[in-house]
């Protein structure tokens, strides 16, 4: 076979341009070796000598190298790529320094192209997933956060800057496969050392968005586009808010935004940014991101249902439930219910327990008897009740209230007792036998079980269950909610699992509530220490450093920065429950009001409004769908023009020739079948995975449908699809979707917006296919 010569050519300028990168890996990986080593033996060394005591007390540099081990470990055992970039710049206006090394200028000096429209290059920076410099402090690897790799990132040929030639390098393991340059000045002749500068390929952003999908995303370090990178490097300032529709890259640029804030601010973030998604579907996709950014550990992800401890969402509400549950007519609710709950019912209503509530064997008790001072006193229903109403007054939280409580049961007591007015001559003496009083009437059990009965201490799972009573529940929501309401919240309420709507409630009850008492840690007392009280006494085992920092880490309920993704979605009750976490933070908050599911985005508006306060917002928009192929975005934005109307949506980079398929189900024929070999055909078209979008309530159906397929194709219910991307989707019934809730039309619009290859539409009678099979929510 013979190769035209202009390949020929054209292979041995790649060829000679990957030795030369490769030349340099070489050394970098040398460095970093020898960096390990010098890491490995100081820390050895210092061990050896006991003075190694927490990590805290590493020096950043040596943290530095420790990091760089655990990447050159991950490098090696995963095959990333540790180097992806290069750009080679003119001479910039001064000859300054930054802290990275590399100059500072951003402009070409003055001189720096000559006048008949030749050019050297004045420098060369790598970039890198974390810097590293040689024996004598020159940057072999720039950090792609640091400000010298902006220009990386930011160069155009509209706006070139001093960037000539801007080079992504792909590599696998110490091996460099390939190189891809775009030239961001084509009009110069630019030369390094003397020898013409060559150009490679025809860009790196493609070659990425054709790569096929996984089941876990990958980061987009190495083709960060430059509006996505004005969003990355923002400051941390107050609110950072961004919206972009499907597949813009909001994910992406939130996740490496908190690689880019820990980078700049390390003391200020490690361990306090958290980082909120919709899904433990989302968050299992994304979680590896930041590790493959070198940041391992130091951001929280959590689902939205996981957000509050020892809660896990795993049931979903109908609707017509979501709808109650999110809203800010809750709070009213959940108030009512967080005082409401000290009256136990004599006898759990038949059947409506749940949610691991404790039955109170005999009620609230409704009168109150005590022996002091050889006197029987007794405060009847009324009395206490009036007590009750007394000690409830003001807003502070309910288990916090239990002492004054106490206090007014006492207060009651004595002036029943007669013994006020006893002394009346000398306040001491009166205030002795008040003491002693209290002292008798607080000793006797009988007191302390009726305080424990009257005045129990709540937990939200508890108040929570309370509400599962539709009778309880339909006092506490009196004039808020209907009758119906009531009555479906009640009854959502009687299951055994939560949905994420009842965590957020929780976390409302959690505050409203106060933080029970600790519980009395169990130990075996000693007779002696009864009688003493020694047990205050008894010095408390030391808890070690690190126990204290795992500890902190797991009660931290506060952060320096919250991210929100899909930040559309969040209910008011939900903005309240993620402002909590961030009262005093900066955030970041990613969205698209097109994609919302919520069925009122007005109200979540206002709630988030609230939950980020007054700081002022830095706005940002991102405009270029990196996702779909222009065939796909054209499908979805007909769906978008129903659901929003005047929104625009956003442009595609790409286009395959594929367009998006369309099967019908034959009358009498099954939609299990028909969606099947939907499947089939696509994982045989596609190298990656395939997902398969079914109404909510037909998810478990659906994966039954795809049974023995393997592991690349699932199944997943609408709202379940929210951030995923697959190489293939079936998006099976639109019209079963878009009437499954009131949001149902944007929701369709986020199934129909996961594909990054190819899309099939399965439709059924309901869809109304015309003679093509176009569904008729999807024609012109
Ligand atoms: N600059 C880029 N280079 C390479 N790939 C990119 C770039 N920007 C985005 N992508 C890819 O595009 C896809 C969509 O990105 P991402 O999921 O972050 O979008 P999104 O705006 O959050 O979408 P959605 O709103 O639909 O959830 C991902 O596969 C992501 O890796």
């Amino acid at each position: 076979m013979t190769v035209p010569a202009a390949a020929s050519a054209a292979d041995s300028v790649r060829d000679r341009e990957i030795g030369v990168e490769q030349v340099h890996l070489d050394r970098v990986y040398r460095r970093l070796e020898e960096k390990i080593h010098e890491a490995e033996f100081l820390m050895d060394d210092a061990a050896k000598r006991g003075q190694v005591g927490t990590p805290g007390a590493l020096a950043e540099r040596d943290a530095q190298v420790f990091r760089a081990g655990i990447h050159l470990n991950r490098l090696n055992n995963e095959f990333e790529d540790f180097l992806f970039g290069r750009i080679d710049l003119l001479y910039g206006k001064d000859g300054e320094r930054g802290p990275d090394g590399a100059y500072t200028s951003v402009e070409p000096a003055d001189d720096a192209v000559r006048a008949d429209g030749t050019a050297p290059i004045g420098e060369t920076l790598h970039i890198g997933r974390i810097g590293v410099l040689d024996a004598d402090y020159a940057p072999l690897v720039i950090d792609w956060r640091a400000p010298a790799a902006a220009p990386f990132y930011r160069s155009t040929p509209v706006e070139p800057g001093r960037v000539v030639r801007r080079r992504v390098i792909r590599s696998r393991g110490r091996k460099v496969l390939g190189v891809e340059d775009d030239l961001m000045r084509p009009e110069l002749s630019a030369s390094l050392d003397g020898v013409p500068l060559a150009v490679v390929g025809d860009g790196a952003l493609m070659a990425a968005l054709g790569q096929a999908r996984s089941h876990t995303m990958r980061d987009i370090v190495a083709s960060i586009q430059a509006e996505q990178d004005l969003v990355i490097r923002a400051p941390a300032a107050s609110v950072t808010y961004v919206e972009g529709g499907p597949g813009t890259g909001k994910t992406a640029v939130a996740l490496h935004r908190a690689a880019y804030l820990l980078y700049k601010d390390r003391r200020r973030y490690s361990g306090g940014i958290l980082i909120v998604s919709p899904t433990p579907l989302l968050v299992a996709y994304t979680e590896g991101v930041l590790p493959s950014l070198g940041e391992e550990g130091q951001v929280a992800i959590r689902a939205v249902g996981s957000l509050v401890d020892g809660a896990e969402a795993t049931a979903y509400d109908e609707p017509a439930v979501a709808r109650v549950k999110g809203s800010s007519r809750m709070l009213n609710v959940l108030r009512k219910a967080a005082r409401g709950a000290l009256e136990q019912p004599s006898a759990p209503a038949g059947g409506q327990l749940a949610l691991g509530e404790e039955p109170a064997a005999q009620g609230t008790p409704d009168r109150l008897r005590v022996v002091v001072f050889g006197r029987r006193l007794e405060l009847e229903a009324d009395e206490l009740q009036r007590i009750r109403h007394n000690a409830l007054g003001g807003t502070t939280p309910v288990n916090l209230l239990r002492p004054r409580a106490r206090r007014l049961l006492l207060d009651a007591l004595y002036a029943k007792s007669g013994a006020a007015g006893r002394h009346p001559g000398d306040p001491e003496l009166a205030a002795e036998l008040r003491s002693s009083f209290d002292e008798d009437v607080t000793s006797e059990d009988s007191f302390l079980a009726f305080l424990d009965a009257w005045w129990p201490e709540l937990t939200p799972r508890g108040v929570l269950a309370a509400m599962a009573d539709e009778r309880r529940l339909g006092r506490w929501a009196r004039r808020v909610l209907n009758p119906g309401e009531v009555r479906r919240v009640a009854r959502s309420l009687r299951r055994d699992a939560l949905s994420v709507h009842d965590v957020a409630l929780l976390d409302e009850l959690g505050s409203l509530l106060g933080a029970p008492a600790r519980p009395r840690r169990k130990r075996e007392l000693d007779p002696l220490d009864q009688l003493s009280g020694l047990e205050e006494l008894m010095p408390q085992r030391e808890e070690s450093q690190r126990e204290r920092a795992d500890r902190l880490a797991a009660e931290r309920t506060e952060y320096a920065h919250v991210i929100v993704d899909e930040a559309q979605d969040l209910t008011p009750m939900q903005w309240r429950m993620v402002g909590r976490r961030g009262r005093h933070a900066t955030w970041t908050v990613v969205g698209d009001p097109a994609q919302s599911s919520w069925s009122s985005p007005d109200e979540a508006a206002e709630a988030r409004d609230e939950a980020l306060g007054t700081r002022p917002r830095r706005r940002f928009e991102l405009t270029v769908n990196y996702r779909n192929p222009a065939e796909i975005a054209e499908l979805a934005a007909k769906v978008l023009t129903l659901a929003m109307p005047g929104m625009r949506s956003p442009a595609a980079v790409r286009s395959t020739g594929v367009r998006p398929r369309f099967a019908v189900v034959p009358d009498g024929g099954d939609l299990a079948d028909a969606v099947r070999a939907e499947a089939e055909r696509l994982l045989a078209g596609v190298d990656g995975t395939v997902g398969v979008v079914v109404a909510m309530h037909r998810r478990e159906q659906a994966a039954r449908w795809l049974a023995g397929l393997g592991e690349r194709v699932v199944a997943l219910g609408s709202l379940e699809a929210k951030g995923l991307e697959y190489d293939a989707t079936v998006v099976v019934s639109p019209a079963e979707i878009a009437d499954e809730s009131p949001a149902g039309l944007r929701v369709l619009y986020v199934a129909l917006t996961r594909a990054t290859q190819q899309l099939t539409v399965v439709s059924a009678r309901r869809d109304q296919p015309d003679a093509d099979g176009v569904p008729d929510l999807l024609r012109d």
